[in-house]
């Protein structure tokens, strides 16, 4: 049995509990070489998940640095990083937890490819889904497009329990150079931002396992009922953990499985859905790659969507008029999220009201999200502008105001982030105007703007469109 280094290159799995590939690599005893690279299709990434990514790889070489190991930083094309890494240790092999986003998985392939191809030992593992995209399938044999159907096939389905963090990690004797994460400056395109989304910032592993701890023993027993108000505490906020992987899913479905059996029962059941909710999106992603970018219905390729515009502006800087959809697009800005409710809203009002393509939408929030997440965000702009998989019909179209009057009824939320709405704001609202980029030029104290578009208007404008491409 060789004693050959292992290189184990993490990527969205920066944890480490319930990381089936760190702990298959510590059962083996051998010694360990933690690797994060910043390649091409990392720096690809918008400009706050990048920010983001950057606090969670500091929190996690923090982690290994308490059990005696460290995190080398390298920069360039994987394949590259890998093959030096190898040239310079002696490893004898590389591992890695999966992903499944289409220019992940174009890369993970080459680079499996080209390793195996040099004799070494290049391996792949599950760790950031309930269930891999491809072990779900219907009676058929397919893939499922309807998400009642996946939730009944996946709901009672055995998820392998966590395995704890593994009692002992061996590392190298020598460590290779590690690049310095400071300068690698994830942060530079965050401009003034940076400063108030960190507030709003639960960074690592152990920050995501108190925050599910402290939402299963309080907010899950009315999770059904409060999730879509956004002016309440009501759901996890753990989506910025998990697409980092700072807490793995098996630990939360588990843990949320428990909760249902001690008497959370109609808030855990909710909870647990949502979970396969994102493991749908995967399911998606992994069978029809072209839901990224694509209308997964391709006769949705003949709508009139328009591009950018003015009006589209006005959406992403929060200044359309209509308080619900600007309070949403501002508290994506401040916090780095964005409250489910309001995300369908916004998206609703982009691409109905405003007829404009979703890929400007997913694009935006590609660069706004801390949680962001390619195969959530790309599901939530489809299924929302009814190009997408069991979407919403077209027809039916969010009013902003009515879903104002029923889910934020006190205003309570509008008011969290409308400064111009208030005599008095508080400091979220003002925080806004200190985190968007001074070219902007915009100032608390101007007045609210008038609406970009008239909701009936807007609405039967849409309806026309759709109309026409039907007839
Ligand atoms: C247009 C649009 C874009 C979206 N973009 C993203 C994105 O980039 N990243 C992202 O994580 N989620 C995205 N979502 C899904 C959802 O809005 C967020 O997952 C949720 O708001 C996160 O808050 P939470 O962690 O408190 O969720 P909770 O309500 O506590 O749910 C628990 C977990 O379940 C998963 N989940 C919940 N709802 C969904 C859903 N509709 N689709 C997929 N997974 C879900 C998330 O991982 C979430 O953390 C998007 C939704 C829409 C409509």
């Amino acid at each position: 049995m060789t004693d050959a280094p292992l290189i184990l290159w993490f990527r969205r799995d920066l944890r480490l509990g319930d990381q089936p590939m760190l702990a298959a690599a510590a059962a083996l005893g051998r010694p360990l070489l933690p690797l994060f690279i910043l390649d091409p299709e990392t720096e690809a990434q918008g400009a706050a998940p990048k920010w983001r990514l950057g606090l969670a790889v500091a929190a996690f070489a923090e982690a290994l640095e308490a059990r005696g190991l460290r995190l080398v930083l390298r920069r360039g094309p994987a394949l590259e990083v890998l093959r030096g890494l190898v040239a310079e240790t002696g490893a004898a092999g590389v591992w890695w937890s999966r992903l499944y986003d289409p220019p992940s998985v174009a890369r993970d392939t080459a680079v499996k490819t080209a390793l195996k191809g040099a004799g070494l030992e290049a391996r792949s593992f599950a760790g950031h889904l309930l269930h891999e995209p491809w072990e779900v399938e219907t009676g058929q044999g397919g893939f499922y497009r309807v998400f009642t159907p996946f939730w009944k096939a996946v709901r009672d389905r055995p998820v392998p329990p966590p395995a704890p963090a593994p009692d002992r990690l061996r590392g190298l004797d020598s460590w290779p150079m590690s690049d310095r994460l400071a300068d690698w400056r994830l942060g530079a395109a965050m401009h003034r931002g940076a400063e108030i989304v960190a507030r709003y910032q639960a960074v690592g592993e152990a920050a995501a396992r108190a925050k599910l701890a402290a939402f299963l023993a309080g907010p899950v027993a009315r999770y059904g009922e409060l999730r879509d108000v956004p002016a309440v505490a009501g759901t996890s906020r753990l989506s910025e953990n998990l697409t980092y992987g700072e807490i793995g899913i098996r630990e939360v479905w588990h843990a949320a499985l428990r909760r249902r059996e001690e008497g959370a029962a109609g808030g855990a059941e909710s909870f647990l859905r949502e979970l396969a909710w994102r493991n749908f999106s995967y399911h998606l992603m992994h069978h029809t790659p072209q839901i990224t970018r694509s209308n997964w219905k391709p006769e949705w390729d003949a709508f009139p969507w328009r591009g950018d515009s003015a009006e589209a502006e006005r959406w992403r800087r929060g200044m359309t008029g209509e308080p619900f959809v600007d309070a949403g697009l501002r508290e994506m800005y401040v916090t780095g999220t964005m409250h489910n409710r309001v995300r369908m809203v916004v998206a609703s009002y982009l691409t109905k009201h405003l007829l404009t393509h979703w890929r400007l939408g997913l694009d935006w929030f590609a660069d706004c999200l801390t949680d962001w997440d390619p195969a959530a965000n790309a599901m939530g702009w489809q299924w929302v502008a009814g190009s997408g998989p069991d979407a919403a019909p077209y027809f039916r179209v969010f009013n902003p105001a009515g879903q104002a009057e029923k889910f934020d009824a006190g205003g309570a939320y509008r008011r969290r982030f409308l400064a111009e709405l208030s005599p008095d704001p508080g400091a979220e609202a003002l925080a806004y105007f200190d985190a968007v980029p001074r070219s902007w030029a915009l100032r608390p104290d101007q007045p609210y703007p008038a609406p970009v578009v008239d909701l009936a208007e807007g609405r039967a404008r849409a309806l026309a469109a759709y109309g026409a491409r039907n007839a």
